[in-house]
């Protein structure tokens, strides 16, 4: 089957709406779309490598959804809602079941989040799934990393550590795990980033870490400091199973979690789902408070590609 064919019949949708705003979809030379009016775009892309974002073996369709999934994760955390996304397959074969399994992962997601497809591009090579995400957002709900203040509580909506603790069991072969399942099609929150948009100070998701990813938020708010609460970072069964500080490191430092970290205005209540860890301080270090009130420097990395 060639490149045309293989469009045609796992990436070209007939039928539905269309998206919004999408007035010529995949077929052409390339996309046409109306930008919502009165609203800013929002563009991001990652890329998913075999055997570095993803297991080599991780089933088609949750291949699909978790390449979309980290995109959707960076649209939200920016206050957007999504809108259009452009996908890059690099396939080493053709396989039919495994295509017909990864776009139907792929749109399992895509329709719940409200986002389309409106085009792309197949080549030959080793896995690896591009997909450039476009949402918008109104001026004045953006949520950015630079916008902490001291003061503020440090919340997040999700358990930071669920995806580090599901690479280890995918690593060890117990797949069915809470964790697991999490790594391999992370659950995102649909709706928290439009809860926070126009509230939170700053935003960021979770993907290389919580302090890896709160020190972004930190160094970009003008290189303010933080101090978390051990005990009160939320966790799972999974997690409350693991000795104290193998649960921390892989809470700190995981990776995977695709969940939001925000900061929020000490007085107001927090969004429902949401836990507060910590708040943000005058410039200074990220300190860890344990229960009975020790405070220790936090100087645990998280995910870097090139180190
Ligand atoms: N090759 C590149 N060219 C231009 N900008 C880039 C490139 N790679 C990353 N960026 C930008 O750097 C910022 C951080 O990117 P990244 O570390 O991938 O964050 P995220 O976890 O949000 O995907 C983003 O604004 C992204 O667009
Ligand atoms: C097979 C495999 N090994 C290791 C990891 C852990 N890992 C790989 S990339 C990454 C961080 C996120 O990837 P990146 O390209 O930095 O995405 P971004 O932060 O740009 O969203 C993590 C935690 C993984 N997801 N899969
Ligand atoms: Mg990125």
């Amino acid at each position: 089957m060639d490149e045309f064919s293989l469009i045609e019949r796992y990436f070209r949708r007939s039928g539905g709406p269309g998206g919004e705003g999408v007035l010529l979809g995949p077929g052409d030379d390339a996309a046409l779309l109306a930008p919502p009016a009165g609203e800013q775009l929002v563009m991001t892309l990652d890329t998913s490598i075999a055997g570095r974002h993803f297991p080599e073996d991780l089933p088609a369709f949750e291949t699909g959804h978790r390449c979309l999934a980290v995109n959707l994760s960076d649209l939200y955390a920016m206050g957007a809602r999504p809108l259009w996304f452009l996908l890059s397959l690099t396939l080493p074969r053709v396989e039919e079941a495994w295509l017909a399994e990864f776009s139907r992962g792929l749109f399992a997601l895509a329709d719940r989040a409200g986002i389309e497809l409106v085009g792309g591009d197949i080549t030959r090579g080793p896995l690896s799934v591009a997909i450039q995400a476009t949402g918008a957002v109104r001026a004045d709900r953006v949520l950015r990393r630079d916008g902490a203040l001291p003061g503020q509580v440090l919340a997040v909506g999700g358990v930071p550590g669920l995806g580090g603790l599901g690479l280890r069991h995918w690593q060890a072969g117990r797949r069915d795990s809470f964790s697991a399942r999490h790594f391999a099609a992370p659950d995102l929150d649909l709706t928290l980033g439009q809860r926070l948009a126009g509230r939170a100070g700053a935003c960021i998701d979770i993907s290389d870490g919580l302090l890896q990813d709160l020190g972004h938020v930190l160094k970009a708010s003008g290189g303010l400091g933080a101090v978390i609460d051990t005990a009160a970072l939320p966790v799972n069964e999974e997690l409350a199973a693991l000795d104290a500080d193998d649960r921390l490191a892989l809470q700190l430092s995981g990776g995977d979690d695709y969940r939001l970290l925000f900061t929020w205005p000490a007085d107001e209540p927090l969004p429902e789902g949401t836990v507060a860890i910590g708040r943000i301080t005058g410039p200074g270090p990220v300190r860890l408070r344990d229960p009975d009130g020790t405070e220790r420097p936090a100087d645990i990395p998280g995910w870097r590609h090139f180190s």
